[in-house]
Formats: C-alpha cells, structure tokens, sequence
C-alpha cells in the first residue's frame, strides 16, 4: 500500500470526520464522493499531512496535494512547473529539464515561456498537474480537479490522470462528477456528514449501493 489511514477523526464545530480505514494500492484510483460539506476537502488534506488529525494516523509515501483551483505564481509556464522540484532540493538547471519533459507530456511545451496568469483554465489545470508530476509523487490527491473545466478539457485531464495510475501512482479523487467516478474510480468512498457511510469497488457500489444515503445521493435526491 502506498497511503493508509487508520481511524482517523478530526472535529471542526458542528462537524466531524470519521475514517475508521482507508488504503490505496499502486495504480489505484479512490474517488471520494459526497455531498457539499461531507468531507471530501478535510480528508484529502488529512491525507496529505496538510491537517494533523485529532486521533489515527496517515502513511504513506511521497503526496501532493492539488486543490480545487491551484495557485499558480505571476511567473513563466516553465517556472510554475520547476517549482516543486525547486522545492525538493533539485538544482535549477535539472529542475528546468525536468519540467520541460512533464510540460511536454501534458501538451504545454509551447507554452512554457508563456506568463502563467494569461493560461486558459484548461491550460492551467494541466499546469498544475505536470507541476505536481514533475516531484514523481507516489500519490496524487485532487480536488475536483475538473470543476471549472469544459467537457474536452476535463477529458484531458482525465487521460493525464489515467496515466498517472497506469504509471503506478495512486491517485484519491475527490469529485462531485458521478460519470467521472465511474470513468476513472477503481474503489469508491462515500462520505456523509463526516462519516465514511460505504465503500466498495467503483462498480459494485453503482449497480448496487447499500447504504440508504449513498442511494439517494447516487439517484440525486441528495443535493445538500
Ligand atoms: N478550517 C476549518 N474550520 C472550521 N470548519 C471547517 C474548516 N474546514 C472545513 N470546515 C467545515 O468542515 C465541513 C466539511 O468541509 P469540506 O470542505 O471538507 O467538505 P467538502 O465535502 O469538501 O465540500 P464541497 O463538496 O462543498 O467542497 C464543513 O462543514 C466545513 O464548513
């Protein structure tokens, strides 16, 4: 297993995350599915270290964390994507390298001199994502990475990250895109309130869902 939490709780006012257990395997694909407030942001920072839980714990290997809009710096496309790699301790002219091989894998090479302020939403999203591939992380964990994108460019994004996991990377999905779940989801969490109400293979839990909310969230009757 590449990430693993273990009864992990963490209390805001009026809200609780509960988690008794959550494992991933190379190449996998969790998607994490809820309503608005259930959760989904909490845990993947949880997951990311970004949150110290209240009580259990986290491991795993090398994460990083994307949220919904990624902040970008008022620098060049090839900037943004050495960044991390800057970060990480790698010199500048291996960082550059690196990032020019991950802006060509997500179809940014001719861009890379560009400012990244004047990228297109789409564009900037495959930014982020060659800026978080660039450290080789064992884990990816993104927030609705999708949300503010066209259908062809959410598709982009999906290829990418369909490649991530077929590169061995494990990747935790947090989307309010049931299609995508189902594209992308190898196993399924569904949170409710905090609380982790069902999971299961992608699937299973879509043919057949078990819990009464995860019912009438997948039918839609669960908007809150
Ligand atoms: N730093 C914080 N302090 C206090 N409450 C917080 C904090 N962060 C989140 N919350 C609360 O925790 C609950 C869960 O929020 P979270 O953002 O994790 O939900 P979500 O499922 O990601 O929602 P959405 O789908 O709308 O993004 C909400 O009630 C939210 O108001």
């Amino acid at each position: 297993m590449i990430l693993q939490a273990e009864d992990l709780t963490l209390t805001f006012p009026g809200f609780r995350l509960r988690v008794p257990r959550l494992a991933l395997a190379p190449g996998e694909v969790l998607v994490v599915l809820g309503p608005s407030g259930s959760g989904k942001t909490t845990l993947l920072r949880l997951l990311a270290g970004l949150l110290p839980p209240e009580g259990g714990r986290v491991t795993g290997g090398l994460r990083v964390y994307l949220p919904q809009t990624p902040p970008l710096l008022h620098r060049s496309v090839l900037d943004n994507a050495a960044f991390g790699l800057l970060l990480h301790g790698v010199p500048r002219e291996k960082a550059r390298q690196r990032a020019q091989a991950r802006l060509k894998e997500v179809g940014l090479e001719a861009l890379a001199h560009r400012p990244a302020h004047r990228l297109s939403a789409g564009e900037a999203a495959r930014l982020a994502l060659a800026r978080a591939l660039a450290v080789e992380p064992e884990v990816l964990l993104l927030d609705e990475p999708t949300a503010n994108l066209d259908p062809a460019n959410a598709l982009r994004v999906e290829v990418l990250l369909r490649r991530a996991a077929e590169e061995g990377r494990g990747v935790v999905l947090a989307t309010h895109n049931l299609f995508q779940a189902r594209r992308l989801g190898h196993h399924l969490l569904f949170l409710h309130r905090g609380e982790a109400v069902e999971e299961g293979p992608v699937a299973e839990v879509f043919a057949a869902p078990k819990d009464p909310r995860t019912q009438a969230f997948l039918r839609g009757e669960m908007v809150f």
